[in-house]
């Protein structure tokens, strides 16, 4: 059953400021669990670019004022380098009663207070964009959020997926492992369908084959608890076709590539 129904959970109007790639895929996924789209306020710039959104119902405008005078949940869902002077903008209207919560990558819980007034509540929340489909993984972190709202931000976040709290200083490590991942995936995933296609399949078939078995290989760890090489073995036959490939991939440095890419990809958010 859809999460927001029959909850108390879902009396908040929530607007999400900067509807952008993630800022969408939040709205989606709210959608997608029955939150009513007349408590969703989306804003963006090019207020045309929500028109999807708002033929389901949500208000869509680039008035950041009137979405956080309407909402008591304001997901800033901004690129980090704009989010300084919209919550400048935005201090005056921002209020103890607002939960803020900021799905920012590489901008902290103290800059982000020191945005604001002291009293405010801020959770950092790291999500992904399969949020639209309800399979993200969340993770949050805060500092000075009440049990209640930190309750409130990982309810909406157990809608979109799944959520894990975690320090902040873990921050950049989830921004990486959690978000840039669906990308490293989806990569990956293109390399297996290319390789398909190259052995026979068709282009739909070789992505229906590499998508339904990255599925079920996920689900084997995420539904028994294993290790991943506990199910590698159970499909490496000795002598064996599959050991052959996987070889040959740690031979070219598969396993390596994608450790030294996650090092970068946290390397460049630290560099500054
Ligand atoms: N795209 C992703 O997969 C993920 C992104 N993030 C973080 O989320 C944030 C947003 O990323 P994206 O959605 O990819 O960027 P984006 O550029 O697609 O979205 C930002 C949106 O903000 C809008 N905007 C700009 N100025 C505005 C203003 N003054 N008022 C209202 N809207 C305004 C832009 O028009 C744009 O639609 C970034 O900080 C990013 O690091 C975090 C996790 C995953
Ligand atoms: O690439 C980026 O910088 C953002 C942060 C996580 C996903 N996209």
């Amino acid at each position: 059953m859809p999460l927001f129904i029959n909850t108390k959970m879902n009396q908040d109007t929530i607007a999400i400021i900067g509807g952008g790639n993630l800022g969408k895929s939040i709205a989606l996924g709210l959608l997608k669990q029955q939150y009513n789209p007349e408590q969703i306020y989306v804003t963006r710039t090019k207020v045309a670019l929500l028109d999807d959104l708002k033929a389901q119902r949500v208000h869509t405008t680039s008035d950041n004022v009137l979405a956080v005078q309407q909402s008591k949940i304001l997901i800033f869902a901004l690129k980090p380098y704009r989010i300084e002077s919209v919550l400048k903008e935005l201090a005056s209207h921002i209020t103890k009663d607002h939960l803020i919560i900021s799905v920012i990558s590489d901008f902290s819980l103290e800059q982000l207070s020191n945005c604001l007034t002291s009293e405010i509540q801020i959770v950092r929340a790291m999500p992904n964009t399969a949020a639209a489909i309800g399979e993200s993984l969340t993770c949050i972190a805060s500092k000075n959020a009440s049990a209640e709202n930190i309750k409130k931000a990982t309810f909406i976040f157990d809608a979109l997926g799944e959520t894990i709290e975690i320090d902040e200083s873990l921050m950049d490590a989830a921004t990486v492992l959690g978000a840039c991942g669906i990308a490293y995936v989806l990569r990956f995933i293109r390399a297996m369908i290319q390789g398909g296609i190259e052995i026979g399949f068709d282009a739909k078939t070789a992505t229906k084959i590499a998508s339904q078995t990255v599925k079920g290989a996920s689900e084997l760890l995420l539904q028994n608890g294993n290790h991943p090489e506990e199910e590698i073995d159970k499909v490496t036959t000795p002598k064996g076709c599959t050991i052959a490939g996987l070889n040959e991939m740690e031979h070219q440095g598969f396993s390596s590539s994608l450790i030294k890419g996650i090092k970068t990809s946290i390397e460049t958010i630290q560099k500054d």
